[in-house]
């Protein structure tokens, strides 16, 4: 069974239409990243699924059971979900221990004190129970508030911009402690993240949102190679359009020569465009070619080739020691990958 649907959902703030009509759905025991433009209404998403707004149309279930629809709606604390937010949101007079204890009202004191202490030794702050937040590094406070969101057995979590807050130096390593807890605890998770990099660390799918919609719901790898639409292909990183043409399944032609492809082209239309990401392009001296060069910068171990191309521009890195003669005329090569191709 899947652990939430998202069926239709629209929601707009006074007339202004923010999502619409989106679909979603997360599999039992999966973490699924919302990226997308600032603005695009990952957050606004995210409160649907909590209960903090209540959708014009469409219908949102959890764990098989409708919380949302037309006529039907269960508010927030009913919907058995564990909510992380940027700021953490701990209580400040609270003690660590009654912080991760503060959801567990049902539960009589043993039960409680058991249910704490399994907590906290899952996030691994033994010793810290009678610490108070502001007595907390930043990544003591996120794991914390891990615990508290996962003490009372949730169905689903919903993380907004949980690593924000988080040294760079030491974020990686408590996403992957995070991602450990919350497989072991086999719940579902919705993370919202501006970084490419900490979705593809800490998610098993990213849903890339775009025009109020998920444009694409897939695995990173899937979305590098097989992106549905440019606007996914252009979110996922920097690159260029050429045009192309698709002769067979396995390769296209270009201005730059044929592009052998890593994957199957099926698509139905021969003519197109790739777009090309810096890492699949080589620069030569070549004397038939037309590429500008804009700027070369040496960065320690590479140069960095600023280029203007089909009225497009780029940066391109380059191992120092093939150093470019910029002085010449450039061509590009294209080096066989996993093409992008939009008919
Ligand atoms: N309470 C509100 N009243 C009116 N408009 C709002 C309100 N909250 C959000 N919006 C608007 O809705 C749109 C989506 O906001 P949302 O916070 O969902 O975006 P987001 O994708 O999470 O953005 P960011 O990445 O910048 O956090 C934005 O244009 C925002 O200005």
């Amino acid at each position: 069974m899947s652990s939430l649907i998202l069926e239709k959902v629209s929601y707009q703030y006074q007339q202004q239409a923010v999502i619409s009509d989106l679909d979603l759905t997360v599999a039992h025991n999966e973490i699924v990243c919302l990226l997308g433009a600032s603005g695009c209404g990952k957050t606004t998403t995210l409160k649907a699924i909590a209960g903090l707004i209540k959708p014009q149309s469409g219908r949102i279930a959890i764990h098989g059971q409708c919380v949302s629809n037309k006529q039907f709606f269960v508010a927030p604390q009913h919907r058995n979900i564990g909510m992380m937010f940027q700021d953490y949101a701990l209580f400040p007079h609270l003690s660590v221990f009654q912080n991760i204890a503060f959801g567990l009202s049902k539960l009589n004191n043993s039960e409680r004190n058991t249910r704490v202490a399994q907590m906290i030794e899952l996030v691994r702050l033994e010793g810290l129970e009678k610490r108070f937040p502001h007595e907390l590094s930043g990544g003591q406070q996120q794991r914390v508030a891990i615990a508290r969101a996962l003490a009372y057995k949730p169905n689903l979590l919903l993380l907004d911009e949980p690593f924000s807050n988080i040294d760079t130096q030491v974020r990686f390593q408590l996403i992957n402690d995070i991602r450990s807890i919350i497989k072991d605890q086999q719940v579902s998770a919705i993370f919202v993240s501006h970084s490419k990099d900490e979705a593809f660390a800490f998610a098993d799918k990213l849903a890339i949102m775009h025009e109020g919609k998920i444009a694409q719901l897939d695995s990173a790898k899937t979305l590098f190679q097989k992106p549905k639409t440019k606007a996914v292909a252009e979110f996922l990183g920097q690159g260029i359009y050429l045009d192309a043409q698709r002769y067979n399944g396995q390769s296209v032609t270009t201005q730059f020569g044929d592009v052998s492809s890593l994957i199957t082209l099926s698509q139905s239309q021969t003519s197109g465009q790739i777009y090309v990401r810096p890492q699949h392009l080589e620069l030569i001296n070549d004397p038939q070619g037309d590429v500008e060069i804009v700027q070369q910068r040496f960065i320690g171990t590479d140069y960095v080739y600023h280029i203007k191309v089909a009225d497009q521009q780029l940066e391109v890195p380059a191992p120092a020691e093939q150093l470019l003669d910029t002085t010449k005329p450039v061509s590009l090569k294209i080096k066989a990958h996993a093409v992008n191709f939009f008919s």
